[in-house]
């Protein structure tokens, strides 16, 4: 039986709702082999981001080798990478692995902290980003990579396509999380546009919701479902850990990555 494995490439969050440690609670809530390569330690809790440590892009190079050279890779994603020289290295890898990419194109935490050098955005946008199978942004992440302001689902819809035609990712999925309304979301998949809508929930608790999010569309697609698929199954997985998210910390708290589990019926 073939044991589906995915990898995400991130920074850490100790209090354990976003980053690395949300993407693997994720893999092994969705059934995927869960491993990981981190690019950066993040002092970082509910509250926001306190302090940062970039790992030497050699200890990066020799995680990433430790992975391909050994593990099998049914798809991988990329978070927080925050210089050019790790996103170079990533870029240098990457041609060695045949799996499905899922890029999420960190900048901010939930907090307005910086995760990635200012610098680095171009780099992201021109050298990473048409290596992506997906590229997974919020608005203001989707605003940085064009350059121009979305306001509405139009506006959404126009950005998800020329995410794709005008930047060279595989498909482009741009999430509405922070506009008001319903909680909709626009895939462009090359060919058309796909939306995926859930209910607004009344919450401070979105700590990690990006990370679990792009964590789902990994862990389904090593297990080889098509890409509208995976995030249509994805998409009800992040809206059902936010709605029974953890009112923990003092700050934004995390979601509840057994939720699904829960609405199934398992304890
Ligand atoms: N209050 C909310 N209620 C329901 N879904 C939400 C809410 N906020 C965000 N979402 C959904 O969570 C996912 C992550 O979106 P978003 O918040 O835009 O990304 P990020 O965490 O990267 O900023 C998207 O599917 C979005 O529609
Ligand atoms: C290491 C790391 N990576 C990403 C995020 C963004 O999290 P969010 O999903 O809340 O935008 C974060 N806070 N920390």
């Amino acid at each position: 039986m073939r044991i589906p494995c995915s990898l995400t490439i991130a920074g850490t969050d100790p209090s354990g709702g976003a980053g690395i440690q949300a993407d693997l609670k994720t893999f092994q809530e969705i059934k995927s082999y869960g491993m990981s390569v981190i690019t950066s330690v993040v002092a970082q809790n509910t509250t926001g981001v306190q302090a940062v440590h970039h790992l030497p892009v050699e200890i990066l190079r020799n995680q990433l080798e430790s992975i391909s050279s050994d593990m099998p890779i049914h798809a991988f994603k990329t978070g927080m990478i925050a210089s050019k020289e790790m996103m170079k290295a990533i870029a240098d890898w990457i041609p060695e692995v045949s799996a499905p990419y899922v890029m999420d194109p960190v900048m901010v935490a939930q907090s307005g902290d910086p995760l990635i050098e200012e610098e680095s955005r171009t780099w992201l946008r021109d050298q990473l980003l048409p290596f992506a199978s997906v590229v997974t942004p919020n608005i203001p992440e989707a605003e940085d990579l064009l350059g121009k302001k979305i306001e509405t689902t139009e506006d959404m819809q126009i950005a998800a396509e020329e995410i794709v035609t005008k930047l060279g990712a595989g498909a482009s999925l741009v999430k509405g999380g922070h506009l008001n309304g319903k909680a909709v979301d626009f895939l462009f998949d090359g060919d058309k546009i796909h939306s995926f809508s859930a209910e607004r929930i009344e919450t401070k608790n979105l700590h990690g919701t990006g990370c679990t999010y792009s964590a789902a569309i990994t862990a389904y697609l090593s297990q080889d479902c098509d890409l509208v698929q995976a995030v249509d199954q994805s998409k009800h997985f992040v809206t059902a850990a936010i709605r029974s998210s953890f009112n923990i910390g003092s700050g934004s708290g995390p979601t509840n990555h057994w939720a699904i589990r829960e609405e199934a019926g398992h304890k």
